[in-house]
């Protein structure tokens, strides 16, 4: 059976590929690819006003990469890349919506790019974090690859033009239909069991592929985060304990036609905050890499997997930068003359979005004071789900007499685990006003449902020239009954 045919790209600056004979190896190439086919963009570009007066909080966005975008003025008003939350608002339907900054985005990719300077790597974007089709199509325009978890993340995108050799699926139950896909792909595959081992050979087979894997090493690292987030300790689904290693390995070597061992590959868990975890992590794993090169293989990918933390409190602390996370294992990197794989999700995106909703009303009941409001759970359920802090801010200036209370903030959702944010210091605001839920980019739309049918908000992002798009339609009552036409 042949090798994979993996296409080669000429590399543009994203990744400065040294002379190596890897970096004919087109995961590290780091080409703007021609798109696929795609999507019908989404209708609707709203110009709103801009504001005139410079947020006083504002620094150059081109030199300070993990600035937010949001900021607020003198007189109270939140704005998003100079524009008016309250605007926004005002011109679109009313209802939650999710509000990103494109530029913000482009930000956070620099900042990657910059800290991988002087390494051959790769950013694979992990698109459980946000999917978004324009959002992905933006990402891979930048250069990113994606890692992916499912076939649906990887046909989303294979239409969204990524390059399908720059891609990585991940996962402790891939299905054998969708790794036949991956392998007909070309993408990299990692191994995280012995059933799943055997899976990836099945489909080599089906699609007459040689498929690139990397295994899955579960490191036992603490990730010092919340047990739901954590996934590189021993106790976790993910990825195989040392004492398999063996096992695996010998397994590779009787399958030559079907697969070829090209890296190791861990993600301890997200949200991480101390960058030393990572480095911990690294030294585990080029350990794990020099036992497998001492076998014969020609191993020289190392995937640290994601899971850098951000500012959710807006602190002021200092927290580690992309570029902390890189110089912390850089040397690790180079010691091997390794090719360097990242998974950041939340890092990407995070922080280039908030949840724009509207307050219904205030409430008391005697001990606890609540602001309700229309986003609930079902358009965000971090909180919910993970006890999250997110921070919430009101868009505009309220009343000089409206008192500061301590407020839960909470939706409409019939579940008392509903609500956004718990025991706030807020201005009472009055019916109508608009509240955010900052850093909204991840893990907060994707993970967003239907419950009591609270149909999926919209998107709109602001542009670079600090226009207004909808990046996404808003789901509605006749989709939901779609599901149940001709029965
Ligand atoms: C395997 C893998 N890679 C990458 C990520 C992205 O992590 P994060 O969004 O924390 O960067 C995740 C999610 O935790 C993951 O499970
Ligand atoms: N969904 C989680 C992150 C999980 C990452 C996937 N392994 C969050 O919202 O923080």
């Amino acid at each position: 059976m042949a090798a994979a045919q993996l296409s080669f790209h000429p590399p543009s600056s994203f990744s400065k590929p040294r002379t190596h004979p890897l970096t004919q190896n087109p995961l590290f190439q780091n080409s703007i690819q021609p798109s696929r086919p795609s999507l019908k963009p989404l209708v609707l570009k709203a110009v709103l006003s801009q504001n005139p007066s410079k947020p006083l909080t504002q620094d150059d966005p081109q030199t300070v990469p993990f600035k937010h975008c949001f900021t607020k003025s003198s007189d109270g008003f939140l704005y998003c890349e100079g524009l008016k939350v309250q605007d926004v608002m005002d011109s679109v339907e009313k209802r939650p919506f999710y509000l990103y900054s494109k530029p913000q985005i482009t930000r956070n990719v620099e900042a990657y790019k910059e800290a991988l300077e002087g390494l051959r790597s790769v950013i694979g974007y992990a698109i459980k974090a946000n999917n978004n089709y324009k959002v992905l199509e933006h990402l891979r325009q930048l250069g990113c690859g994606a890692v992916l978890v499912s076939g649906n993340e990887l046909r989303l995108a294979l239409r969204a033009g990524f390059d399908p050799t720059r891609c990585i699926f991940n996962g402790n139950g891939k299905l054998l239909d969708d790794l036949v896909l991956a392998a007909q792909e070309g993408v990299f595959i990692n191994v995280d069991s012995e059933f799943d081992l055997e899976n990836i050979i099945g489909a080599a087979r089906i699609a007459g592929k040689r498929v690139n894997v990397l295994l899955r090493i579960n490191p036992d690292v603490d990730p010092q985060v919340h047990p739901y987030v954590s996934t590189g300790n021993k106790n976790s689904k993910f990825g195989i304990r040392n004492e398999k290693l063996q096992w695996f390995l010998d397994e590779v070597k009787k399958h030559p036609d079907e697969l070829k061992l090209v890296g190791a590959h861990c993600h301890l868990g997200s949200t991480i905050t101390k960058v030393d975890i990572f480095r911990d992590a690294a030294v585990l794993m080029v350990d794990y890499i020099d036992k497998i090169r001492a076998q014969g293989f020609e191993v020289n990918y190392l995937n640290i997997g994601g899971g850098l933390g951000i500012d959710y409190y807006h602190s002021g602390a200092v927290l580690p930068t992309p570029k902390d996370l890189i110089n912390t294992v850089r040397e690790v990197v180079l010691s091997r003359d390794l090719n360097l794989i990242i998974e950041p999700g939340r890092s990407l995106i995070a922080n280039s979005c908030c949840l724009v909703n509207r307050v219904t009303g205030v409430k008391t009941n005697g001990t606890k004071n609540f602001i309700v409001i229309d986003g609930s759970m079902a358009e965000l359920i971090r909180p919910s789900l993970y006890d999250a802090y997110q921070h919430i801010e009101l868009v505009s200036p309220v009343p000089p007499e409206a008192e500061i209370s301590t407020f839960d903030v909470v939706g409409p959702v019939c579940e008392s685990a509903d609500f956004l944010g718990k025991e706030r210091e807020l201005p009472t605001p009055p019916k109508g006003a608009g509240l955010v839920v900052h850093d909204a980019g991840a893990y907060c739309m994707s993970m967003a449902s239907t419950y009591n049918l609270k149909m999926r908000p919209p998107e709109y992002w602001v542009e670079e020239d600090g226009s207004v798009s909808k990046i996404r339609h808003a789901e509605t009552f006749e989709d939901h009954m779609r599901f149940f036409e001709g029965l």
